[in-house]
């Protein structure tokens, strides 16, 4: 499965750490995520992370375009909600994006355990089913 992984500033550390606990779920599937997401996990996780531009660059749109061709399973994005992003209608677009195409989107930690696990144990196998992903 393609997982994109995204945090916002405040919420690195989270990342850092949902990574490191569920390192053999993400060691097993294709991993991506914006720019200094990216860069960090690569580093302090040792997992590897196709990184695309930083967010406020164009990152969550770059994402975005793969949800718009359907080529991403999963996207975990810890926001921040407590501070305002420069990039506030990049965010939007790719929430939108995961609902017109259905793609399992957590953007906290408590939704993020619960895919996960459901990843581990199957429950996102239909994604593998759907004849309009592209490969
Ligand atoms: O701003 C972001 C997502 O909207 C995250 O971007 P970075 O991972 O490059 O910090």
């Amino acid at each position: 499965m393609r997982i994109a992984l995204i945090a916002h500033d405040n919420k690195k550390e989270d990342m850092i750490r949902f990574t490191t606990a569920y390192r053999d779920i993400f060691e097993q599937h294709e991993l991506y995520a914006t720019g200094t997401t990216g860069s960090r996990i690569n580093q302090e996780v040792s997992l590897p992370v196709h990184c695309f531009n930083s967010g406020p660059l164009g990152g969550d749109q770059e994402i975005g375009a793969l949800v718009s061709r359907n080529e991403m399973d999963m996207i975990i994005f810890f926001r921040d909600p407590l501070t305002s992003q420069p990039h506030e209608p990049d965010v939007n677009a790719l929430i939108r994006l995961c609902d017109v195409y259905q793609v399992p989107l957590a953007t906290n930690m408590g939704t993020a355990e619960v895919i996960i696990r459901g990843l581990k144990d199957g429950y996102l196998d239909w994604r593998k089913l759907d004849e309009t992903k592209g490969e």
